[in-house]
């Protein structure tokens, strides 16, 4: 079996009487990507605070990198020594420039003076900083200013890292770079604990999803098998001509229809034969549809389906 570099069984925190979580397990094997998915203030931030060890649980038990959480000063610092967490409590300062946050990061893990100017070059050049890094971090693009971070983070050469909604704010650009980064870790074997609000996030990066609700964890899997989890696929039918719309009302019985946009949405397994059944049913009823699109169930639908959201109302293209 694979060895876990995170694993939590039970963790329960309460804020006064609001229980943000209530018994979360997770379990993220060395080498891999794991994304707590979750809508707003569903607990990602504190699961991660309690698992880096910047604030304690109510209950329940955890091991990082071999170290159990709660045991003592030395277990904590073990801890801490082999995580490095970037996000939302960034660690850059503004006031000064890429290379002094790169040396500062470098003096607190104790590396000599060419240690760390060897160490903050390299990091600095992988992150594409070179250029800015004699300019104060308050000058950074948001972009800039998260690969400082990450680049600050790998100062330690930590084997599991947290990030905290990583790519929050960024843009498509910007977080293709960030996933891109992402990758590069994980190719060399850093486990990677992720938080995000973004299903594509998860979807693109992640071997294991974990879906976080009202405090504890209400699906886990692969992509794969989480979409597999929820109902979704339907083709969707849209028409510019009225009459036709009607015709194709009476005809698929089943579909659920907007009548606003003329859009009719047939739940199909998207494969081969049904769509082809759908096409024979139009032609021999000489129904013309101006637009066919086929739709499978993506992490949007199960997102939705298993959180406090609801069900999508309306038709998703
Ligand atoms: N120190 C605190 N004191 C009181 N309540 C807190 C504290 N920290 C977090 N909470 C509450 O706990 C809940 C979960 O917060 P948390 O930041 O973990 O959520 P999140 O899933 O990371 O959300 P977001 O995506 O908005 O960052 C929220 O309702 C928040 O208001």
């Amino acid at each position: 079996m694979t060895e876990l570099a995170i694993s939590a069984t039970g963790l329960r925190k309460s804020y006064g009487d609001k229980t943000v979580l209530d018994g979360v397990d997770i379990a993220v094997p060395q080498g891999t990507v794991f994304a707590l998915l979750g809508p707003n203030g569903a607990g990602k931030t504190t699961a991660v605070k309690i698992l880096s060890t910047l604030i304690s649980a109510d209950d329940g038990q955890a091991r990082i990198a071999g170290h159990q959480l709660g045991a003592g000063a030395a277990e904590s610092q073990a801890v801490r020594r082999a995580i490095g967490v970037t996000g939302q409590f960034s660690a850059v300062d503004g006031l000064i420039t890429g290379e002094e946050n790169m040396l500062l990061m470098a003096d607190l893990h104790h590396l000599s003076k060419r240690e760390g100017r060897e160490v903050a070059a390299e990091l600095l050049a992988r992150f594409d900083l070179t250029e800015a890094a004699s300019k104060p971090a308050s000058t950074y693009s948001g972009g800039m200013k998260r690969r400082l971070d990450i680049a600050m983070t790998l100062v330690g050469s930590p084997r599991i890292i947290f990030l905290d909604e990583p790519t929050t704010g960024l843009d498509p650009r910007s977080r293709h770079n960030m996933w891109q980064i992402i990758r590069e870790l994980v190719a060399d074997g850093v486990t990677v604990f992720l938080t995000t609000q973004y299903l594509e996030e998860a979807d693109e990066l992640a071997d294991n999803i974990a879906v976080l609700n009202g405090g504890r964890i209400v699906a886990e899997g692969s992509a794969a098998e989480l979409k597999r989890l929820v109902p979704g696929g339907h083709v969707r039918l849209r028409f510019t001509d009225p009459a036709s719309y009607q015709s194709a009302v009476s005809l698929f019985e089943e579909a659920s229809r907007d009548d606003d946009s003329l859009t009719l949405r047939i739940p199909s397994d998207g494969g081969q034969r049904q769509l082809r059944a759908f096409l024979d049913q139009l032609d021999t009823a000489a129904i013309e549809a101006e637009e066919l699109t086929v739709h499978t169930p993506d992490l949007d639908d199960v997102f939705f389906a298993l959180t406090e959201h609801g069900e999508p109302e309306h038709v998703s293209p």
